[in-house]
Formats: C-alpha cells, sequence, structure tokens
C-alpha cells in the first residue's frame, strides 16, 4: 500500500484496544464457502434447478457464498479499490466536511460505526459511506477528489448493484417465492456503499476493524483489496477467515427476515495486519428507506410460525440512532418475535 498516513484515525492507540474477550486470534482456519456460479443461473442451463438448490443451501448454512462468472469486470473492480485508497490516502484533507455521527447522512465520513461516546472501544477503521442508487442522483453528492473517485466508484456501484439484482430473483425461488416477488419495490430498492479503509496497526491481536455484526438489507457484494474479513460459522459459532480472491455476497437481516429465519445474514467481522492497510467496498442492496419488508406469507404456516415483525431500511437507522446498538450489531435480534422487546421510556 506504499506510505501510509494515519488520517483521522486518533493515535492514541487506548481507545481502540478491546477488551479480552473480544479480541480476535489473527491465524484462524480458512473458511470453505459454497461458490456460485452466476452463467449456471441461465435459464437455458438444464441443470439450473440443481444450481438453484445449491445456492438455497448456500443461504441456508452459512448465509455468505463466493460468486464467479458474475458479469463485473476484472478493471472496473481495480478502478474501484484504487479509488479508493486514493481517497483515504489524501482523505486527511477534505473530509472533515464529510464528517458526521449523522447515520441519516447520505454521505458520510468517520471512524467506528458510531463514534457517539468517547468511553466506547473505537474501530481501527475509517470510512466512507454514500448512497449510490440512483446514481445520479447520488453521485453529485460523492466526494470530488481524487478526480477519478466519482467516475470509478460510480462504475462499480452499477455493475454491483446489476449483480444483486440478478441474484436476488433465483435466492427468492430457491425459497420457493416465484422469481418476481417483490420485483417493483426491489427495483426501486435502495443502495449503500460502505468504502472501508483498515490503516496499518501495530498490534493487530489487540483490536478490532470492524467488531461481529451482520448487514442489514437484503444482500452485500463485497470486494475485498486483500484478506482480512472473518465469517462465523453459525452452526459452531466459530471463526473462519474468508479468501478475498473472489467477490463475496452476504445475506442480510432483511433476508432472514423475509424468509422467516429459514435463510440467515452471516456474522462477520474484519481484523487487521501490522504490514498493510487494507480497503473494502461493502454495496449493500435492499428496499427503499421507508418501505417495510414482511416475513413472507407463503413461509408461515402450521408450526412454523411468523418468527420476525416487520421493519424498513428506516427502522434500522432509528435503531442505530438510539445508541443501544454496541457497534452495530445485534439489529436482527431486535426483529425476531417473543425474543426481545425494545421497551421505549415514555414521555411525559
Ligand atoms: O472489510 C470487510 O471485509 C468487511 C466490511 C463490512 O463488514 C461492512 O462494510 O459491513
Ligand atoms: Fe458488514
Amino acid at each position: 500500500m506504499g506510505a501510509w498516513r494515519p488520517g483521522q484515525l486518533s493515535l492514541q492507540m487506548d481507545h481502540y484496544i478491546q477488551p479480552p474477550s473480544r479480541r480476535p486470534n489473527l491465524n484462524v482456519e480458512r473458511a470453505n464457502l459454497p461458490i456460485i456460479d452466476m452463467e449456471l443461473l441461465n435459464h437455458s442451463n438444464p441443470s439450473r434447478g440443481l444450481v438453484i438448490d445449491n445456492l438455497g443451501e448456500a443461504c441456508r448454512r452459512m448465509g455468505c457464498f463466493h460468486v464467479v462468472n458474475h458479469g463485473i469486470r476484472g478493471c472496473v473492480m481495480k478502478g474501484a479499490l484504487d479509488a479508493a485508497l486514493d481517497f483515504f490516502k489524501q482523505a486527511e484533507e477534505d473530509t472533515m466536511g464529510l464528517m458526521s455521527d449523522n447515520v441519516r447522512m447520505p454521505v458520510r465520513f468517520g471512524e467506528s460505526f458510531k463514534s457517539g461516546s468517547e468511553d466506547k472501544v473505537r474501530s481501527w477503521r475509517l470510512f466512507l459511506k454514500h448512497y449510490a442508487h440512483p446514481l445520479d442522483h447520488w453521485v453529485r453528492l460523492w466526494p470530488l477528489k481524487p478526480p477519478h473517485y466519482r467516475e470509478k466508484m460510480g462504475n462499480y456501484a452499477v455493475e454491483a448493484r446489476s449483480l444483486a439484482l440478478k441474484l436476488l430473483p433465483p435466492i427468492l425461488e430457491s425459497l420457493g417465492l416465484g422469481p418476481s416477488y417483490l420485483k417493483p419495490k426491489i427495483e426501486d430498492g435502495m443502495q449503500v456503499m460502505a468504502v472501508n479503509c483498515y490503516p496499518p496497526c501495530p498490534r493487530p491481536d489487540l483490536v478490532l476493524g470492524i467488531p461481529p455484526h451482520t448487514d442489514y438489507g437484503f444482500l452485500t457484494v463485497l470486494l475485498q483489496g486483500s484478506h482480512g474479513l472473518q465469517l462465523m460459522d453459525p452452526s459452531t459459532g466459530i471463526w473462519t477467515a474468508a479468501s478475498s480472491s473472489s467477490l463475496l455476497i452476504h445475506l442480510g437481516d432483511h433476508l432472514e427476515l423475509l424468509s422467516n429465519g429459514m435463510y440467515r445474514s452471516v456474522v462477520h467481522r474484519a481484523i487487521v495486519n501490522a504490514e498493510e492497510g487494507r480497503v473494502s467496498i461493502s454495496s449493500v442492496h435492499g428496499l427503499g428507506m421507508e418501505e417495510k419488508v414482511m416475513v413472507a406469507e407463503e413461509l408461515v404456516g402450521e408450526g412454523n410460525p411468523r418468527r420476525y415483525r416487520e421493519s424498513s431500511f428506516g427502522d434500522f437507522l432509528d435503531f442505530l440512532e438510539s445508541g443501544d446498538c454496541g457497534e452495530g450489531g445485534g439489529y436482527k435480534d431486535t426483529l425476531r418475535i417473543g425474543i426481545y422487546v425494545k421497551i421505549k421510556p415514555k414521555l411525559p
């Protein structure tokens, strides 16, 4: 990554030191993730049904899989990663205007998930979050420097969205729902990108780049510049290391909700390293801001009660604002019926 300036990360290491129980193991086993070949999902493929079954199995077992033959060109992915890196290298100079703890800002630069309280352990991460769909609306708010940022990140945003829109119908099909289930709402849905940067850290064993969390929305397309992502295996609770060599798809909380818990959003975290910085780009896709996602009626029946209450992206932001989320995790627990009841203090 070359010379690195720490940017806005506070230099006081003790702000970042995790309590012993949350410190990461840096040398976990490799995750053995399913690989979905997008070309095999073409309707002309006679064994498409088998591929859909594999896709369903990947969503049920891990909530995460690699995709290949996804149609996003290598030069577009490299362009986006280069733009991200260039943005963070010069970020010290002109991001002050974008720095905000307000989770409702459509473009926001910062550290940690929500760096409001001083006593909270911070994450070893800088991020730029921006809305990305419809692109011509939001791109005007994206950084102007480096000069190629808007074009390169924009090209990637469009392709990442088209991949997410290609993947959702077969995922819904694998749940037994029609491929055009929610189609118009999905096509009008939101895309939020988190562009992450993890500078080199002298003590990667003591800190986290991002603490354990699940993503919101339906799907995240994750592009990594180098490895550092760890996934929790839901059946064993054991952390595993994801490969960075191909694109990853994470299922988000709203897909878990829609599927009535048949599919699950994957718990993941990012570790950092001492030698070089790392960048990653999460492109999160879901319904519109105030559009409620509900458990699909088709997946509720005798012996299979509704397990989640409805929720929108806006509700998720309310949850983040309410501050009872630690570092962004735990949202889906607030949606489970019968498990968690959020009591809001009544105002006089
Ligand atoms: O950096 C990574 O690999 C993960 C990023 C992530 O989990 C996120 O942006 O939500
Ligand atoms: Fe994430």
